[in-house]
């Protein structure tokens, strides 16, 4: 097949995290423990592990913000994160053509607005300097736990970081990384065989020694 294109990748063993906003819809320990539970997904197939940090600047920002154009940007955090980006011009993961730059920053500090209840429902950054590998969830959608009615925040936080660490979308509907959400019970998630395969062929296998 054709030559692998330039995936970006993290070079670093250890990535750093912060999550700089939460939603209402759950307790915030909750939402540390989903992010947590996500990213060791990931990083239990690779050679690479990630690190929380509360303060400074980490490589990975996740957050929650709302809104479209007409609403006030709710969380200067991300401005600073949209004008580290800016800086770097870094391209978003998976941006549908139709979003032309605007000329003024969107809601929550980048070029990407969010649309409300339903639609998108979060997006993320592939990996990089700035705005690279950041993950920001629509505050707008009803987030649940995977027992509750809402969308299953611990799925969409493992597809998000997946896009984090590079992966595009695939096409197999028990891929993580399919371009639309469907509702999973959050007992049972997995990563699929194929999703495996793609995050080891970015950063090789974990050795089990
Ligand atoms: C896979 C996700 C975790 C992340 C992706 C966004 S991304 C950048 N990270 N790949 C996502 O939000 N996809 C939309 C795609 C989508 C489905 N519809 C839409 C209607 C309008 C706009 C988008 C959509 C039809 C109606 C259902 C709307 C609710 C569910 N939304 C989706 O599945
Ligand atoms: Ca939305
Ligand atoms: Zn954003
Ligand atoms: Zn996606």
């Amino acid at each position: 097949d054709l030559p692998s294109r330039n995936r970006p990748k993290w070079i670093s063993k250890v990535v750093t995290y912060r999550i700089i906003s939460y939603t209402r819809d759950l307790p915030r320990v909750t939402v540390d423990h989903l992010v947590a539970k996500a990213l060791n997904m990931w990083s239990k197939e690779i050679p690479l592990s990630f690190r929380r940090v509360v303060l400074g600047i980490p490589d990975i920002v996740i957050g929650f913000a709302r809104g479209g154009p007409n609403v006030t940007p709710t969380c200067q955090a991300f401005s600073l994160g949209w004008l580290s980006g800016l800086s770097r011009g870094f391209l978003k993961q998976n941006v549908p053509e139709t979003h032309k730059h605007a000329h003024r920053p969107a809601a929550h500090g980048d070029f990407y607005p969010f649309d409300g209840p339903g639609g998108t429902l979060a997006h993320a950054y592939e990996p990089g300097p700035g705005l690279g590998g950041d993950a920001h969830f629509d505050e707008d959608e009803r987030w649940a736990d995977g027992r509750g009615l809402g969308i299953n925040f611990l799925a969409v936080a493992t597809h998000e970081l997946g896009h984090s660490l590079g992966l595009r979308h695939s096409s197999d509907p028990d891929s993580v990384m399919y371009p639309t959400y469907g509702a999973r019970d959050s007992e049972n998630f997995k990563l699929s065989p194929g999703d495996i395969r793609e995050i080891q062929e970015l950063y090789g296998k974990r050795s089990k020694s």
